[in-house]
């Protein structure tokens, strides 16, 4: 039987932990490793998340300027994501975000994707719209 480590193996994620799912056989490529695109689309919807909060509307995603895969996603695998917003413009955010994955449900956690997403701010009409003065004032870069 495999022993499991408890302890971290990397320095610690950056950004706030937004959401954890569990990578299921339904996800994987013909290797058995879990598809390289369900991952980006967990970090989309946790970016989308952690978007919408800050500007409190709606958002979409832009671009994704940045995207590493750095170790892979295994079937068991809890794969949290983790996100910050680190440059705001009139209607865009730039958010860093990186995905770790928590082995075998409770094992050992190791990043396995770093990226940049950039989101836009949208009215009803899909319409890129000004974030409110006052969540753009609050935002600290750097911070
Ligand atoms: C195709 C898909 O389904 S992708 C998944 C879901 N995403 C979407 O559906 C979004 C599809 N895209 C869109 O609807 C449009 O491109 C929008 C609404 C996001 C932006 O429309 P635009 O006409 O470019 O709007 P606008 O010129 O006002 O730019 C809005 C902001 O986006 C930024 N932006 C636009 N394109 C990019 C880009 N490629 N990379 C980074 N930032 C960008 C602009 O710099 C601007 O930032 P700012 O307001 O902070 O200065």
């Amino acid at each position: 039987m495999t022993e499991l480590a408890t302890e971290a193996t990397e320095d610690a994620p950056l950004g706030e932990l937004t959401t954890r799912t569990m990578a299921m056989p339904a996800d994987t490529n013909a290797a058995g490793d879990i598809f390289g695109g369900w991952v980006v689309s967990q970090m989309d919807i946790a970016g989308g998340i952690c978007a919408g909060q800050f500007a409190q509307q709606r958002v979409v995603t832009v671009a994704i300027d940045s995207m590493t895969f750095i170790r892979p996603v295994k079937v068991g695998d809890v794969l949290c994501v983790y996100t910050k917003v680190t440059k705001v413009g009139r209607s865009s955010m730039d958010v860093h975000i990186e995905a770790w994955a928590l082995r075998h449900r409770f094992g050992y956690r190791e990043r396995v994707t770093s990226a940049k997403f950039v989101f836009v701010a949208v009215d009803d009409d899909g319409h890129s719209c000004e974030i409110a003065e006052e969540y753009r004032k609050a935002f600290v870069e750097g911070s």
